[in-house]
């Protein structure tokens, strides 16, 4: 560790602007730099977030035209200096509460009611709210300290000096209690790293970086054993202690872990079973005829009362433990659970817990407060692009993986090639051995680069987090990842495209060997490019490898290798096919490079020798009067093209996609709705709210670039 905590807080003091003497509720003062630097506005009394949802219906269109009631007239509230546990069985509809609370609703998802925060319909900007999700998606090659600076470096503003930055980084990791393991790697599948639940920590302070005010987790505490989900939630705790508002679901608490919590949402098939204090759970169920027996964990017996498999478990086991049940007193043992279900949710609507949940809400919607409003980053379009190149540098020279494994292949396939075509010579057989080394170099050995596929998906799964966050635009990250790749791209093809020059003795002069390993570079660079168009739509690397095989297939076919140009039947495979492969430029432009100027022995040596050019118009079919370079531009305008192609497809991912589903989601219901008269939307009943609208229409976010 670099800084105790002393010497931390010293420096934020330290670092403290003059005019911070302004009194702000909720905030610390370096939070309050920050937020002024944000939202440009004097603070208004207290910009703590007072989340309340009020008869929140969620419905969803099946794939069928059915439509379902996921959340059914939910009505709660979450306040700052607090932490809401929201818990129920699995399919309760714990996600889809907090996603309907956080804007992250799915496309096919309707939402009623109304969302207050401060008092106000607000959408959650990135900044105001932070959604850490379920998987912690991070780049497992970077410490502790180099994943969240790299992250203050993309987000916090420009104009912040460093040891401001450094301030926040150091106390956020001394607030997570991420000390002991700050320059500890995180790890990936060649590199032990931090355990599950510091990796959970980090996320949560990828998060709270920008000083949000509320902080959604989904299942924070999954996969984690029970110490590491107690200090996960523990930290969530001090989090809420410092004025913010801290709302999670939780699939199956501890004991522990379960006294932590301040307020619990009970959720059953959509229901509010119980909702207020978490220690008065207990009251609750025995008030309802369902007291937690001795000797139970309070959260596994709600859990146990409101979970319906458990009817299916004991219709199961009854015959074999038929004595013990009817021995037993427990109330659950006499009905079945859908019953106790019921009973719960109807005595929970009688009760003074809904009733006075239910003043609450009405109490703190009347709260005004400020909106922190802001963008999810405040650094410039260079600064975000800067940070990327060099964070994805970074990892790709640390990840034996990425390249370093590939560039050992690819020396080793070129090696095999060199000593095959070892010295080709200009003998009557080296024509045809100088077209099948060119289609095997340009064909196979660019193949190859679709083995970078799972580190794309790597990267794009930490893309897709980040970009969720808003922590910065997509042109950005296309950007760097351009960037970042070609040092490696350009080692590797220098390379063996060297090894494989000189040991084949492929047409002597440096222009030639330029022209060969530059044309290399630009098919190794189209590949990959097009598997990172693959990878920001295909999630699923065998899938992905295998649409990304099937395209070079197709392409390497319609090369002009395995048939001659001009018999390429001209419909589809000639036109438009063989012009959109980057196999067919790549070996037009390396045949005309390699056999131009040259001058070949005939079948017999009677014979009269016969010329590259002649071999090139009358053997491979190659318009030789076609400059070699108008091939190689066209290659480096397909990286151009593919790298457009890769941009458009995240945008279409991120926008278009969800439109059309929502908008045949809506059309579902519709037709069924008027041909059956069946389930009619609820009176209100919106579209799904989108974060990402909302950003775009926010020119202060970097969704726009
Ligand atoms: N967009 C959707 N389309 C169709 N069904 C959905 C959608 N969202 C949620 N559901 C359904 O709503 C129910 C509740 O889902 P949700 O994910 O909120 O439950 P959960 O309590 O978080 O479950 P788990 O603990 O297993 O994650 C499930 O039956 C799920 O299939």
């Amino acid at each position: 560790m670099r800084n105790s905590a002393s010497d931390v807080m010293e420096e934020i003091e330290a670092n403290k602007p003059p005019e911070i003497g302004l009194v702000v509720g909720g905030l610390s003062p370096l939070s309050e730099t920050l937020w002024k630097e944000k939202t440009n506005t004097e603070f208004v009394g207290d910009v703590s977030a007072r989340l309340t949802w009020q008869d929140l219906t969620v419905m969803v269109t099946l794939s069928n035209g059915e439509t379902q009631n996921v959340l059914e007239g939910l009505t709660g509230y979450a306040e700052p200096g607090t932490i809401t546990a929201l818990m129920g069985p699995s399919g309760s509809g714990k996600s889809t509460l907090l996603d309907a609370l956080s804007s992250r609703l799915a496309s096919n998802a309707f939402l009623s009611g109304t969302i207050l925060l401060n008092g106000q319909k607000t959408k959650l900007s990135f900044g105001t709210a932070a959604y850490v999700t379920q998987d912690d998606n991070l780049i497992g090659t970077l410490t502790v300290r180099e994943t969240i600076s790299y992250s203050a470096q993309l987000r916090l503003p420009d104009k912040m000096p460093w040891s401001e930055k450094r301030a926040l980084i150091e106390s956020t990791i001394i607030e997570m209690g991420l000390q002991d393991c700050a320059d500890t790697v995180i790890g990936n599948w060649h590199l032990r790293g931090i355990s599950g639940g510091e990796k959970r920590r980090v996320s949560i302070s990828l998060e709270i970086l920008m000083r949000p005010r509320l902080l959604f987790l989904d299942e924070p505490t999954s996969g984690l054993d029970s110490a590491s989900a107690f200090f996960v939630t523990q930290t969530l705790r001090g989090l809420s202690r410092g004025g913010r508002t801290v709302v999670a679901s939780i699939h199956q608490p501890s004991s522990e872990v379960f006294e932590l919590f301040d307020c619990l949402y009970l959720l059953s098939g959509g229901k509010t079973v119980y909702f207020g204090q978490a220690s008065d759970a207990y009251e609750f169920f025995a008030q309802a005829g369902f007291p937690c027996p001795a000797l139970r964990n309070p959260s596994d017996h709600f859990l146990r009362c409101i979970n319906s498999d458990f009817d299916k478990v004991k219709a199961t086991l009854k015959g074999s433990m038929k004595l013990r049940f009817e021995a037993n007193d427990d109330p659950l043992e006499k009905m079945t659970t859908a019953e106790a279900i019921r009973t719960l949710t109807e005595f929970y609507l009688s009760s003074q817990y809904c009733y006075s949940a239910k003043e609450k809400v009405e109490q703190i919607s009347k709260v005004k407060g400020t909106v922190l409003e802001s963008g999810g980053s405040q650094a410039s379009f260079l600064m975000q692009a800067f940070t990327l190149t060099k964070r994805s540098f970074v990892n790709m020279s640390r990840d034996f993986g990425y390249y370093w494994l590939r560039l050992v292949i690819y020396i080793v396939v070129t090696v095999c090639i060199g000593t095959i075509y070892l010295d080709v010579g200009t003998v009557y057989n080296s024509i045809l051995a100088r077209g099948a080394c060119a289609s095997f170099v340009f064909g196979f050995v660019t193949f190859m680069s679709i083995g970078g596929f799972p580190s794309f998906v790597e990267d794009m799964k930490v893309f897709q987090r980040e970009r969720m966050n808003g922590h910065y635009g997509v042109i950005a990250f296309v950007i760097s990842n351009t960037l970042s790749a070609m040092p490696f791209l350009i080692l590797i093809t220098f390379i063996s495209g060297t090894i494989c020059y000189l040991m084949v003795h492929l047409h002597p002069g440096f222009e030639h060997y330029l022209f060969f390993v530059l044309c290399l570079y630009a098919s190794v660079t189209v590949v990959e490019s097009l598997m990172m168009a693959i990878a920001s739509i295909v999630p699923n690397f065998l899938m992905g490898i295998i649409i990304g095989a099937g395209i070079q297939g197709i392409f390497m076919l319609v090369s002009g290798y395995f048939r001659l140009p001009k018999d390429i039947p001209k419909p589809v495979w000639r036109y438009p096919m063989s012009y959109i492969s980057f196999h067919f430029w790549a070996l037009q432009g390396q045949y005309q490079n390699d056999l131009k100027g040259l001058m070949f022995d005939n079948q017999t040596p009677e014979l009269p020798k016969i010329s590259g050019e002649y071999i090139l118009e009358y053997v491979f079919q190659i318009d030789v009067n076609r400059s070699k370079w108008v091939d190689l531009s066209v290659l480096f305008c397909m990286i151009v093209i593919y790298r457009i192609i890769f941009l458009i497809m995240i945008k279409i991912n991120e926008d278009v996609t969800p439109w059309i589903r929502g908008y045949i989601a809506r059309k579902r219901m519709q037709q069924k709705n008027g041909s059956q008269n069946t389930t009619v939307a609820p009176y209100g009943l919106t579209q799904s709210p989108s974060l990402r609208n909302y950003v775009a229409n926010h020119p202060t976010g970097t969704s726009k670039r």
